[in-house]
């Protein structure tokens, strides 16, 4: 079924339920964690959060709900910043980190300890219990003894509790059985389709591909692309292979194209497949391979987008 109808629908109805950052900026001593950010989570839409390790991302939510003071610019959910929503919890959902919560409570006391801050009903706790998949069994033991998936089920568990419309959760998935990243992907989805807003980080570019309806593509803390994510699989640049890789990427870098390896032996290069090829065919390189970087999904455009900023992290 198109479900595009319903969603513009829903985007509609619930404009304000947005997440706007604005020319963000942390900086800790002389280094930019974060270097003038922009960007819009929209309802009806899952925002994919990427970049490599460093590159910025858990700093950025970090300041959208109110953990971080910007250095400069600003970040608002629902028109106003977190901190000054009213009851944050009935607004937006966040699971930054799921390992913060607290071990000697049961999961259930950790839900009702915060749906009485909230001011939502104990029937919401066994509704979001049995929405994440945590049984009767589950719900009664202390989480000290869960396994990081089952903290990550309890964490989007508060997240939904106090039934909000916008969802800030940094890395999910993490500890996820491949049946846990498949159910989360289907609720992710659910929400977004039911005219509500979800930024998402995550490591899983596969997982972040099947989900994500945009995409904010982040290196060294700033932006290096974001956009629709099929338009942005589509101009993704160009995998190019030849027998002999030396001689290609010479030509390449000679012709003034930025050159980057890809996991499969192949050079990854943004730019258009014609450009590419002719710069080859200009240095008599024969090519063994030439296609659009997007069929190789969201990896290549990952490692084409980001790359030397994990470097840069590195060597710091
Ligand atoms: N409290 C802090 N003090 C100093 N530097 C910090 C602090 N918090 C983050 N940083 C630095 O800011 C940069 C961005 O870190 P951040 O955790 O936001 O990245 P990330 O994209 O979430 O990375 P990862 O995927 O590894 O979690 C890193 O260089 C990190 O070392």
């Amino acid at each position: 079924m198109d479900r595009r109808p319903q969603r513009t629908a829903a985007r509609r109805r619930h404009a304000v339920h947005m997440i706007e950052v604005e020319q963000l900026t942390r900086r800790y001593g002389r280094h930019s964690a974060v270097d003038d950010v922009t960007f819009r989570c929209l309802p009806g839409t899952v925002t994919g959060f990427l970049g490599p390790n460093g590159a910025g991302k858990s700093t950025t939510m970090r300041m959208i709900c109110g953990l971080a003071r910007p250095t400069a610019g600003r970040a608002t959910v629902a028109g106003r910043p977190y901190r000054e929503l009213d009851n944050p919890g009935r607004e937006v959902g966040v699971l930054l980190d799921a390992a913060a919560q607290h071990v000697g409570r049961t999961g259930r006391e950790v839900l009702t300890v915060a749906a009485h801050t909230m001011g939502v009903g104990p029937d919401r706790v066994a509704a979001t219990l049995d929405l994440v998949g945590l049984n009767a069994v589950a719900a009664r033991r202390r989480v000290r003894a869960y396994s990081l998936g089952m903290r990550q089920r309890l964490g989007l568990a508060h997240a939904l509790l106090g039934d909000p419309r916008v969802l800030i959760l940094d890395e999910p998935a993490n500890g996820l059985d491949p049946e846990g990243i498949f159910w989360m992907r289907g609720l992710l989805r659910d929400f977004a389709d039911r005219g509500g807003t979800v930024l998402l980080s995550s490591h899983l570019l596969r997982e972040v591909e099947a989900v994500a309806d945009r995409l904010v593509v982040i290196g060294g803390g700033r932006i290096v692309a974001q956009g629709d994510k099929d338009e942005l699989l589509s101009a993704a640049g160009t995998v190019v292979r030849a027998r002999d890789p030396q001689a290609l990427r010479a030509a390449l870098t000679s012709a003034g194209l930025a050159v980057t390896s890809g996991t499969d032996g192949g050079l990854l290069v943004p730019a258009e497949a014609g450009v590419v090829g002719q710069a080859a065919a200009d240095a008599g390189v024969a090519l063994t391979e030439l296609r659009p970087a997007g069929s190789g999904g969201l990896e290549q455009i990952f490692l084409t987008l980001t790359a030397g900023t994990s470097v840069k992290e590195a060597v710091r």
